[in-house]
């Protein structure tokens, strides 16, 4: 997968070249371009925004610079790709999402600031045939779409084959089975006076799945009831039924 992310603040983008996803570049598992929008800005001052038609707080960034970055960087042309573009006005971006862009060739990001990109940036995306998702990470308000952008590249790029050390763990994520994960342990048996639950130190396999089944259940009732309303319903038996 290639992934390119256009921003007036590049190095907001450094943490991608970190850990886990550094590495997976540095192995070839993944390509990621960043590219500093006012490059295409042909005034003395690189002015990348101006003032909201109809009045309104903030400002807006212009369809001119965005529209010359996005026809570099998201040619149209035979091989797809998609558009997301961060907003507090978008979709919200969950795993579900993060699993179908996993299977994207080539993922752009369009990074707003202000108020965010005039909307005719979209409109002439979606007229050159180019699939574009505005999206947004949760209900609270940020700054710009760069932080969006480093949770859903880290999102996605951790379910790409060989980004993950054990490939269990994306299968075994939260929300893989509905539910939220439950509670995890390791050494020392006791440490403060607060000992590991002697179950998953049993060794009985059934037991502990249970167990780890049982606080799941409790967990995701208790933080998170609506994914439990929207478990398929077969998706509990009667043993968690009765947790
Ligand atoms: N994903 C995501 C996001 C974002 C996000 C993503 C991208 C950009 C680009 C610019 N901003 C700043 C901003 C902030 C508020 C508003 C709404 N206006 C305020 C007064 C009248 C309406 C418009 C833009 C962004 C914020 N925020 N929260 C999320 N979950």
């Amino acid at each position: 997968m290639r992934i390119d992310v256009v921003t007036i603040f590049p190095a907001y983008l450094d943490p991608l070249r970190e850990a886990l996803l550094g590495r997976a570049v540095e192995r070839g598992l993944l390509e990621i371009a960043v590219h500093d929008l006012r490059r295409w800005t042909h005034d003395v001052h690189q002015a990348v925004d101006d003032a909201p038609y109809g009045g309104g707080p903030g400002m807006v960034m212009r369809p001119q610079v965005w529209g010359e970055a996005l026809d570099e960087v998201l040619p149209a042309g035979p091989q797809p790709a998609r558009l997301v573009v961060p907003t507090p006005a978008g979709r919200p971006f969950t795993q579900t999402t993060a699993r179908a862009w996993a299977d994207e060739q080539r993922l752009v990001f369009a990074c707003g600031r202000y108020e965010g990109i005039d909307e005719r940036v979209l409109l002439d995306a979606r007229a050159r045939g180019i699939e574009v998702d505005e999206v947004s990470i949760g209900d609270y308000v940020l700054v710009g779409g760069e932080v969006a952008v480093l949770v859903m590249v880290e999102a996605v790029a951790r379910l790409l084959p060989g980004v993950l050390g054990n490939p269990r763990s994306a299968a075994e994520d939260s929300f893989s089975d509905g539910l939220l994960e439950g509670p995890s342990y390791t050494r020392p048996e006791t440490w403060r006076e607060l000992a590991v639950p002697d179950v998953l130190r049993g060794g009985n396999h059934a037991a502990i799945a249970r167990w780890r089944r049982d606080r799941a259940l409790e967990r995701t009732r208790d933080r998170r009831p609506d994914l439990l309303d929207a478990l398929p319903p077969d998706a509990l038996d009667a043993a968690d039924r009765a947790v």
